[in-house]
């Protein structure tokens, strides 16, 4: 029965291995079926499955798409869960905090395992997620994971490791985490991320390239992606440093007013201009590329994406890079 006190939970299904059994063709495993929450007394489940996709499949459009979908059931509803393939989850959780601006909580959630696995992780995680989306707590803290009893804030969370069950994780770390004992949930934060400004792109219509740098890299890749690209992300070396044949070339594409974000290809810690030799990170800035702060490449490509869509100028986006504004 609906009362004053029953919960309303959005469960929005998107594919990935919490929705995958081994395939009917003997192929490997796809996405078939989503999983129900069990074990949720008292909530009102309300399940859409806008698309049922392995993550590697999914585009900025379709985060995009998903944004304006739980825009619309925010008000609606107490909670948002979205489950989501992993490989890409990260990149879903954070185009929807660039641009959902909502204080119901929406919780990301997946599994490492398929559902004819022993370990399958589906069920508990779908259900840590929904107990986090329905918690008073978890409002107004931006879009979150919920991955192996742990919370993390979609700015900072991302996937570290390819089989393992604990498979996110991320600089600093969690800024929460669910336990169960039975049938009670014990959530507790530890942390609460500022407040960012959103952003309302109608598409995202620009083109955003990511290369990736490596001892002896002399430029291989990167004229035909200047050339078709909007803008590029490079996932440098370090504090953001180079090899020195890059230095002209990112000039040139800065100097041309297309913007060049350097991250690092280091799995934790800033871009700082530290170094002055040719392609240091000093010299890259001054040529005119953006550092990323802290922000993986693939993060950093999709606030580029959503900076350029709105037309941003290049002195805009070094601004919302410079100042953390995401
Ligand atoms: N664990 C997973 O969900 C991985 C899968 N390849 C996906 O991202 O769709």
């Amino acid at each position: 029965m609906i009362g004053p006190s029953t919960r309303r939970l959005a469960v929005v299904h998107t594919g990935g291995t919490i929705a995958s059994r081994p395939s009917p063709d003997g192929v490997g495993v796809t996405p078939q079926v989503a999983p129900t929450v069990s074990g949720l007394p008292g909530a009102l489940v309300h399940d859409l499955r806008p698309f049922n996709l392995p993550s590697p499949h999914v585009t900025p459009a379709h985060m995009l798409a998903l944004s304006h979908l739980i825009a619309g059931l925010a008000p609606e509803h107490d909670g948002v869960v979205v489950t989501h393939g992993t490989d890409t989850l990260e990149e879903t959780a954070f185009l929807l905090h660039l641009t959902l601006g909502v204080q119901t909580p929406v919780v990301l959630t997946g599994s490492m395992r398929h559902a004819e696995e022993v370990s399958w992780d589906g069920p508990g995680n779908l259900l840590d997620a929904a107990h986090v989306a329905l918690h008073p707590a978890s409002r107004g803290r931006g879009p979150l994971v919920v991955f192996g009893g742990d919370i993390f804030d979609a700015r900072t969370v991302t996937k570290v490791h390819t089989t393992a069950v604990d498979a996110f994780g991320g600089y600093p770390g969690p800024i929460g985490r669910i336990d169960r004992a039975g049938a009670t949930p014990h959530v507790r934060f530890f942390a609460r991320p500022e407040a960012r400004p959103t952003y309302h792109p109608a598409a995202l219509t620009a083109r955003v390239e990511i290369l990736y740098a490596y001892a002896g890299w002399t430029g291989e890749g990167y004229a035909g992606a200047e050339e078709r690209a909007d803008g590029s992300v490079i996932a440098a070396l370090g504090t953001g440093n180079l090899p020195a044949e890059l230095l002209p070339l990112v000039a040139r594409t800065a100097g041309g007013g297309k913007p060049v974000v350097i991250a690092t290809r280091t799995h934790a810690g800033p871009v700082i201009p530290v170094y002055g030799y040719p392609g240091g990170g000093a010299t890259l800035v001054a040529a005119g590329a953006i550092p990323a702060s802290f922000l993986n490449a693939h993060k950093a490509r999709l606030l580029l994406m959503v900076l350029l869509s709105l037309g941003k100028t290049r002195e805009e986006i070094r601004q919302v890079f410079e100042e953390g504004a995401f």
